[in-house]
């Protein structure tokens, strides 16, 4: 099985305190949001930019940070790619398959979101991208909300999701879609998923981090990810 780009990922930092608190808490990755509609998006200047994505080295992560895009051109993710320090991309939008052997040599995520065509669409579009060429180094499934693309605080059919070595192989799932302190380790335990992902679920309000939210999901996350 290929190592997964990271286990606990905290998205849509805005702030260099709740990147720093973040991984003081003991999570691997930190997202930042360069969908421009989102109320994550990050808006800082080229120096905060730097200092957001270059806080994983200084705290020596193995991981660290995932530029999130939705529908954005290459170029515009390589020039993120080298402002904001970025070391894992996620793509968050409805990029075609063909889309992900255009990028540069970096851990890919890609994002689903469920929809009723259940599983099955997750595993054709999975086939589509090794049949174009690269395949993801994991798929992010998360809820799907017509006409918003994530961060939505709402949740997916974990029970669906529970075999999904059938339908994806060995590419690592990341779960995500309204993800709480409360309700992580149940949905880890259910779905045995590679990695979890939180956007909404730590937060006091869009793009702020309430710090005891954060811990308490790192906490219930790494002991679920201990007891699989
Ligand atoms: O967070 C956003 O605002 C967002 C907007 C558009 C596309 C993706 C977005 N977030 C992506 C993430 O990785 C979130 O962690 C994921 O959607 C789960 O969000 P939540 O249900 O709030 O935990």
């Amino acid at each position: 099985m290929p190592a997964p780009p990271f286990r606990i990922k905290v998205c849509g930092i805005t702030r260099k305190a709740d990147a720093q608190a973040v991984f003081a808490a003991g999570a691997d990755a930190i997202g930042l949001n360069f969908y421009t509609k989102s109320p994550r998006y990050l808006k800082g200047s080229v120096v905060d930019l730097l200092e957001l994505g270059g806080i994983h080295r200084s705290l020596y992560r193995p991981f660290g940070a995932v530029g999130l895009f939705v529908n954005a051109s290459v170029n515009e993710i390589l020039s993120h790619i080298e402002l904001a320090k970025i070391d894992m991309i996620q793509l968050h939008g409805d990029e075609p398959p063909e889309f992900l052997a255009e990028l540069p040599d970096l851990p890919i995520i890609r994002a689903r979101r469920m929809d009723d065509r259940g599983v099955a669409a997750i595993a054709e579009d999975l086939e589509a991208c090794r049949a174009a060429g690269r395949v993801p180094d994991a798929v992010l499934v998360d809820a799907f909300t017509p006409g918003r693309y994530g961060g939505t605080g709402e949740t997916v059919s974990w029970a669906g999701l529970a075999d999904h070595p059938r339908w994806l192989g060995e590419v690592p799932l990341i779960l995500a879609g309204g993800l709480t302190p409360d309700n992580v380790a149940e949905a880890i335990r259910m779905v045995r998923p590679s990695g979890v992902d939180v956007a909404s679920g730590v937060e006091s309000a869009p793009g702020v981090k309430d710090i005891v939210k954060v811990r308490d999901f790192v906490a219930a996350a790494t002991a679920a990810f201990e007891s699989l």
